[in-house]
C-alpha cells in the first residue's frame, strides 16, 4: 500500500500524462481518478502507522493538492468547444492559423517515427535504429499515411494495397475520431491551453465554392496558379509530407520526415468529374442522420443502409450503396482535388483537420440520437483493425475502436456548438400533410358555417315581437271590445 501512494506521487509527471492521453476522457475517469486519491489518502493513515501524525498531515495536504489538480485538469478539460470556423472572430481565426503552423514547425515531444518496416528498424549495420523526430503535425499527417499505405510484399513485387486501417470499415469513423483528439491534445499542450479546441468546416453547403480558402482562414486561391495557395497565406509555404508513394512501394520503405512540395488545392476544379465540382447539400447531412443502423454486413465501402458508410460517403445520402456515388466525406475531399483528395496525402492540406471535425460532429449527433447503439458495430468479420475490440493502427499507447464509440460530450471532454439542418419532408410525408389540412379545413368550414347558421337562428328568434307587446296589442284592442258582462242587447 506504501508503495502505491509513493509511486502515485513519483510518478505524478507520467499519471498526469496518462490522464491526459486518456483527454480526461469522462467524468467516471474524473471519478475513477479522485477515487485512486482518496482510497490512497487512507492507506496512508490505515498502513503508516510509524510516521508521526505531522507527517501524515502534510502527506493529506500534498494528497489534496494532487486532488485539486485532478479535478481542475477534468474541468479543463470539459471545456474544449468545437466550434464553426466561420463564426470565429478576427482574432481568434489568426490564433488558429498561427497554432497550425506553430504545430507544423514544433518537434513533437514524446514521439519518434518509424522509417523502416520491422525487418530493417536497426538499419544496414544493425546497430543504427531508423528512426526521426517528426513535428506535431507532419506526425498528424505520417500517422493518416501509415494507416493506408500498402503492405511491402517482397523485392520486385507489387505491394499490397488491400488493407486501410481508416477507411471502408466501421472503424472509419473511430479512427478519424481519435486521429483529431491526438492532434488537439498535442496542440493544446503545445499552446499550454487545455481548452484549445479544433474548428470545423460546414462543407455541407451545396455551393461550388469553398467558403473557408480566404487569406484569414485556410489560404485564397494564387493568382499566379490556379491549384496553388495565394502566398498572403501561411500555408502557401508548407511543404508536404510522404509524397514518394511510389519508392515506399517498390523500395519497402517508410514515409520520413523529408518534406517535398507545396500544397495543391483547386477547389471545384475537376474538369473531369463534374459530380466532385459540387459540395454536399445540407439536406445530405439530414438524410444521413436518419439512417438509424450503424453498419451492415459487409461492413465494407459496398454496405448498404448503414450509417457509417453514408457519413464517409460511398452510399447515397440516404444511405443506397451506388458504385458510382461520391457524397458527404468523400465529395468533400474529392471537391478539394488534389493534395486534400489522395488518402496518402490529404492531412497536409489542413482542411482536413476542419472536415473531419465537422465529419465526427455528425458522428457524434448519431451517436446522441440512437443512444450510442453499438450492437451493429462487428466485433468480428470486419476488415483487418476495424472489429470492435481491435486496436487502431498506428496509434500509441493503444487505443480500441470502441472506446471511440461513445458521445463525445459526456465521454471525451469535448462538444460541438452545431445547428442540425431540419430533413426535408418525403412524396408521402407532404402528401399526408397535405391530406390532413384539406381535412382539417373542410372542418373548420363546417363548424364556422354551422356556428353561423346559428347565430342566424337566434338573431331571428331575438327580433320576433316579444310576447309582453303581443299582449299590449291585444289589450289595446281589447278595450274596444266589449266585455262579455256589458251585454249588448
Ligand atoms: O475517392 C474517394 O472517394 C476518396 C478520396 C479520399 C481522400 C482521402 O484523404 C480520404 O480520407 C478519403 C477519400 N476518399
Amino acid at each position: 500500500m506504501k508503495f502505491i501512494i509513493h509511486n502515485s506521487l513519483m510518478n505524478l509527471p507520467f499519471f498526469l500524462q496518462w490522464f491526459n492521453h486518456k483527454q480526461c476522457t469522462s467524468s467516471v475517469n474524473c471519478q475513477a481518478v479522485e477515487l485512486l486519491i482518496i482510497i490512497n489518502r487512507y492507506t496512508v493513515f490505515s498502513s503508516c502507522k510509524v510516521l508521526p501524525q505531522e507527517t501524515l498531515h502534510i502527506l493529506d495536504e500534498v494528497l489534496k493538492g494532487l486532488l485539486s489538480i485532478a479535478l481542475v485538469t477534468c474541468f479543463l478539460c470539459t471545456l474544449t468547444v468545437r466550434r464553426n470556423l466561420l463564426d470565429l472572430s478576427a482574432e481568434e481565426r489568426r490564433r488558429f492559423v498561427n497554432a497550425l503552423h506553430q504545430a507544423k514547425v514544433t518537434i513533437h515531444p514524446d514521439i519518434v517515427i518509424a522509417t523502416r518496416r520491422r525487418e530493417e528498424i536497426f538499419g544496414p549495420d544493425g546497430n543504427t535504429p531508423q528512426f526521426e523526430n517528426i513535428s506535431i503535425y507532419n506526425y498528424f499527417v505520417w500517422s493518416h499515411y501509415y494507416s493506408v499505405r500498402k503492405t511491402f510484399l517482397g523485392a520486385g513485387q507489387q505491394s499490397f494495397g488491400g488493407i486501410d486501417f481508416s477507411h471502408e470499415g466501421p472503424a472509419f469513423v473511430t479512427w478519424h475520431r481519435y486521429h483529431l483528439l491526438q492532434l488537439e491534445r498535442d496542440m493544446q499542450n503545445m499552446l499550454q491551453d487545455p481548452s484549445f479546441g479544433l474548428p470545423y468546416w460546414n462543407f455541407a453547403t451545396g455551393q461550388n465554392t469553398c467558403d473557408i480558402c480566404s487569406d484569414d482562414l485556410m489560404g485564397a486561391r494564387s493568382n499566379s496558379d490556379v491549384s496553388l495557395i495565394s502566398q498572403n497565406s501561411i500555408f502557401s509555404q508548407w511543404r508536404v509530407l510522404c509524397e514518394n508513394i511510389e519508392d515506399y512501394e517498390t523500395l519497402g520503405t517508410i514515409c520520413n520526415s523529408t518534406e517535398g512540395g507545396p500544397i495543391r488545392r483547386n477547389p471545384a476544379g475537376n474538369v473531369a468529374r463534374p459530380m466532385v465540382q459540387r459540395l454536399p447539400e445540407p439536406e445530405d447531412v439530414a438524410q444521413c442522420l436518419e439512417v438509424g443502423v450503424f453498419d451492415t454486413p459487409p461492413f465494407y465501402s459496398n454496405s448498404t443502409d448503414s450509417f457509417r458508410n453514408t457519413v464517409e460517403g460511398y452510399s447515397d445520402p440516404s444511405g443506397k450503396y451506388d458504385p458510382a456515388v461520391r457524397s458527404l466525406h468523400n465529395l468533400a475531399h474529392l471537391f478539394l482535388n488534389g493534395t486534400g483528395g489522395q488518402t496518402h496525402l490529404s492531412p497536409n492540406d489542413p482542411i482536413f483537420v476542419l472536415l473531419h471535425t465537422f465529419t465526427d460532429a455528425v458522428f457524434d449527433e448519431w451517436l446522441r440520437r440512437y443512444s450510442a447503439d453499438i450492437s451493429t458495430y462487428p466485433l468480428e468479420n470486419a476488415p483487418i483493425g476495424h472489429n470492435r475490440q481491435y486496436n487502431m493502427v498506428p496509434f500509441w499507447p493503444p487505443v480500441t475502436n470502441d472506446e471511440m464509440f461513445v458521445t463525445a460530450p459526456e465521454n471525451l471532454g469535448y462538444s460541438y456548438e452545431v445547428e442540425w439542418p431540419g430533413r426535408a419532408l418525403r412524396v408521402t410525408e407532404m402528401i399526408t400533410i397535405a391530406i390532413v389540412t384539406a381535412l382539417v379545413l373542410v372542418a373548420i368550414i363546417f363548424a364556422a358555417a354551422a356556428c353561423i347558421v346559428r347565430v342566424k337562428k337566434n338573431k331571428d328568434e331575438l327580433h320576433q315581437p316579444l310576447l309582453t307587446d303581443q299582449y299590449q296589442h291585444y289589450s289595446d284592442d281589447y278595450d274596444g271590445i266589449s266585455t262579455p258582462s256589458q251585454s249588448v242587447v
